[in-house]
């Protein structure tokens, strides 16, 4: 299996926030960028894998600044980094000036993938080589995300999460 760059995967959506997607102070509501962040996300895992994708878990999603509603939203996604049958990604998300067209960082997430066949079983993805500097620090800190998410999901024990125990010795 030949492996991949990040920028092979990178998808992005870019779409408007209507009053239908908004919450009381007509803001996008939190829920809808999740899922504009996963369809993304999921597009990303597929272009990595070539393979059916299901969302395993949503390890971290920061909402840092609100997106008024009438806002021009892109959502960028590319895989950071796979493992055996699962894959990270990390979505940014950004917000356009309507006068100068420059973009401004809303919100981030990062998502797990995992690839599956037919049937639904996990299936093994082809490695991730990251270029940029920016690639290879989300590429390295994925080994502790994902023992994190395997611990808080109970999938784990303690002493197996190697990664996050060496952030504390
Ligand atoms: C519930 C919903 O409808 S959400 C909507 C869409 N999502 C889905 O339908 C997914 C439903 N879930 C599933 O199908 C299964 O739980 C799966 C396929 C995600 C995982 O199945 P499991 O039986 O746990 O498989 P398994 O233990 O072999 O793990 C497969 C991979 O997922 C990873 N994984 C499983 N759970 C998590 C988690 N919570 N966080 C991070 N990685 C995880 C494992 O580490 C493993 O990765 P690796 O092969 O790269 O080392």
């Amino acid at each position: 299996m030949q492996a991949k760059t990040p920028e092979q995967s990178k998808t992005t959506l870019t779409d408007m926030v209507l009053p239908g997607e908004t919450n009381p102070l007509n803001n996008l509501f939190g829920g809808e960028l999740l899922a504009r962040m996963d369809r993304a996300a999921s597009i990303a895992a597929r272009r990595h894998s070539r393979r059916i994708v299901v969302t395993a878990s949503v390890n971290h999603v920061a909402f840092n600044r609100a997106v008024p509603l009438g806002s021009v939203v892109t959502v960028e996604a590319k895989v950071s980094r796979a493992f055996k049958t699962s894959i990270e990604v990390f979505i940014d998300v950004w917000i356009e000036d309507r006068e100068s067209g420059n973009k401004t960082k809303a919100n981030e997430g990062i998502y797990t993938f995992v690839a599956v066949d037919e049937t639904g079983r996990p299936i093994a993805v082809p490695e991730v080589i990251p270029e940029t500097d920016l690639e290879k620090e989300r590429f390295d800190a994925a080994l502790r995300r994902k023992q994190l998410s395997l611990l808080l999901a109970g999938k784990i024990k303690p002493n197996e999460a190697t990664e996050l125990k060496a952030l504390f010795d």
